[in-house]
């Protein structure tokens, strides 16, 4: 289990760094082996900040993440279990290295001691796990695959090693529609061999279609969380329930009204998270909007 446990992280911000923004604030959440639990808000929400936290590029300013119960530490231990992949696949690559160079850095920094020819076949299965043709991919560079295959690469790298929780953050975002699908896909497979995901998005529809749990971060703190379908069928937070009225319809054309709820019925604050259906939490209490910047 990856576990989250009022983790808060806070940026110095302003002249010479004399305020602080909290970008994440006191957010526990359980990501148990072979689920998806997508971590949904607008830009600014702190989604990035929580994955980096996550994946150990930032250090918490408060709260604790642990891994089966152990501290979660980045280095080599823990990133064989716990990998990352982002929105935009070209910055993840170098690009005077071909697709080969970029797995077999992996061996020589995780399994120098493993035969070359057990590689190779370890290569070859986890490439045809995420749908690459290994004759395709490994001799090109960056610039000669295309999104989705870059993003199937890094993916396909991180299998390479006993990857156990993946953060995928807005991986399909830059990925056209089809394209798109085929990522989601290949997700919701390695989902049934095992893997954990925490999957950050701004799309509602993605994380409707591809979680069985979803949190609704807004202004750094979880607004809501529960079972998806709870979430998305009956939302009970007004940030939640604006989200979701703001989503276009293909079948309705907009009629100029505004789908919003009002601005300040939304709002996060000092208050609590109430259990109002099983499993299904939500924020209640004080009105007042809390991102600080102090
Ligand atoms: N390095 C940083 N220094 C200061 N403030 C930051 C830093 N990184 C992010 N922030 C601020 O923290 C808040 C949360 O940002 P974050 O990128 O985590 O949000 P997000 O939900 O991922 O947004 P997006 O979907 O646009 O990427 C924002 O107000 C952002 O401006």
């Amino acid at each position: 289990m990856l576990s989250l446990e009022g983790v808060t992280k806070t940026y110095r911000v302003g002249a010479f760094g004399a305020a602080t923004l909290t970008a994440v604030d006191d957010v526990s959440l359980d990501l148990a082996p072979g689920e998806v639990v997508s971590l949904i808000g607008e830009s600014g929400s702190g989604k990035t900040t929580l994955g980096k936290t996550v994946l150990g590029l930032l250090a918490p300013t408060r709260g604790r993440i642990t891994l089966d119960g152990a501290p979660a530490r980045p280095g080599k231990a823990y990133y064989r279990h716990v990998q990352g992949v982002f929105q935009d696949p070209f910055s993840c690559y170098n690009p005077v290295f071909k697709a080969d160079r970029v797995v077999k850095m992996i061996k020589d920094e995780y399994f120098p001691g493993v035969a070359a020819s057990e590689w190779e076949g370890r290569i070859e299965k986890s490439l045809k796990d995420v749908g690459l043709d290994p004759g395709q991919v490994l001799g090109r560079y960056p610039h000669q695959l295309s999104g989705g295959q870059l993003q199937r690469l890094l993916i396909a790298r991180a299998l390479l090693l006993d990857l156990r929780y993946l953060v995928a953050d807005e991986i399909t975002s830059m990925l056209d529609a089809s394209t798109r699908i085929d990522v989601l896909n290949l997700l919701a497979d390695l989902k049934s061999r095992g893997l954990g995901v925490l999957f950050v998005t701004h799309d509602l529809s993605l994380g409707n279609y591809i979680s069985e749990r979803a949190v609704v971060l807004y202004r750094g703190q979880v607004v809501e969380s529960g079972p998806t379908a709870a979430v998305f069928g009956n939302p009970l937070h007004p940030y939640t329930i604006k989200l979701l009225s703001s989503v276009p319809r293909l079948t309705a054309r907009w009629d100029g009204g505004d789908p919003a709820v009002p601005a300040e019925e939304v709002s996060a604050g000092p208050s609590t998270l109430l259990e109002e259906e099983p499993g299904h939490f939500v924020r209640r209490g004080d009105t007042t909007p809390t991102r600080s910047v102090s």
